[in-house]
């Protein structure tokens, strides 16, 4: 993973939206309000819509300087030249990922409540691992469940640790003491009416508490 991106903060994902300029706006009042990374996700859309809507994003996030990156589909993030990609258990293997995508692309995997998937994921070259879900997700209501230990635990593998699920600014920065490095969110984020101040929030939680 290229140095330049920094490892800590708010790592905002698209809601699935057909409609492409209302989600190019929703991304740039995101990204204007300190969105540290965007994460490109949309279970709805057809290959082509998807392939569209990634290469608007693309410049998009690059005139922010956020690293763009495609959830599931290596090879679309490659042909597009996004920043990343991040895989699923049924995603593809990360070793076949790694081994295509160029040198310093961001590479995720998905690591559910699994510390097991993580440290393969570590050794297949994956740059982060995200587990989850660590509250009940409005957006994937059936996603497994994860402890905070598990970030903890998780630490041995030096790699920065995302989490996901259901988190939003209220209930953010218990993970964050626990080692998140990176805080991941749909819904909290662009389901509300002030996607802005939400961002302002979640990044709030990465604040030290104040020495009393
Ligand atoms: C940062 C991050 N963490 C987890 C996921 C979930 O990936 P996956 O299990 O492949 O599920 P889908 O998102 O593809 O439905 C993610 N996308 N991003
Ligand atoms: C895409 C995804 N993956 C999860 C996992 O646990 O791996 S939870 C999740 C949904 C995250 O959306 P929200 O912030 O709206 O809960
Ligand atoms: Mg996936």
């Amino acid at each position: 993973m290229n140095p330049q991106w920094p490892r800590r903060g708010l790592y905002a994902i698209t809601p699935d939206d057909s409609d492409t300029g209302r989600l190019l706006a929703r991304v740039e009042a995101v990204l204007r309000a300190g969105a540290t990374w965007l994460q490109y996700r949309n279970k709805t859309a057809d290959a082509a819509l998807r392939e569209h809507q990634a290469q608007l994003l693309q410049p998009l996030c690059r005139a922010f300087g956020v690293p763009l990156i495609l959830n599931d589909d290596w090879r679309l993030a490659a042909r597009i030249c996004a920043d990343g990609a991040h895989l699923g258990e049924d995603d593809g293997e990360i070793a076949a990922a790694r081994a295509a995508l160029p040198t310093g692309a961001i590479l995720g995997a998905s690591c559910y409540a699994d510390l097991s998937l993580a440290s393969s994921a570590a050794a297949a070259g994956a740059d982060y691992v995200a587990f989850g879900a660590f509250f009940p997700s409005p957006t994937k209501p059936h996603a497994r469940r994860a402890t905070p230990g598990l970030l903890h635990d998780a630490a041995s593998l030096g790699l920065p640790r995302v989490a996901i699920g259901g988190i939003t600014p209220d209930n953010a920065r218990p993970l964050v003491q626990s080692g998140a490095d990176l805080i991941a969110v749909i819904s909290g984020v662009f389901d509300t009416s002030d996607p802005a101040a939400a961002v302002r929030a979640y990044l709030s939680c990465f604040d030290e508490a104040p020495t009393p």
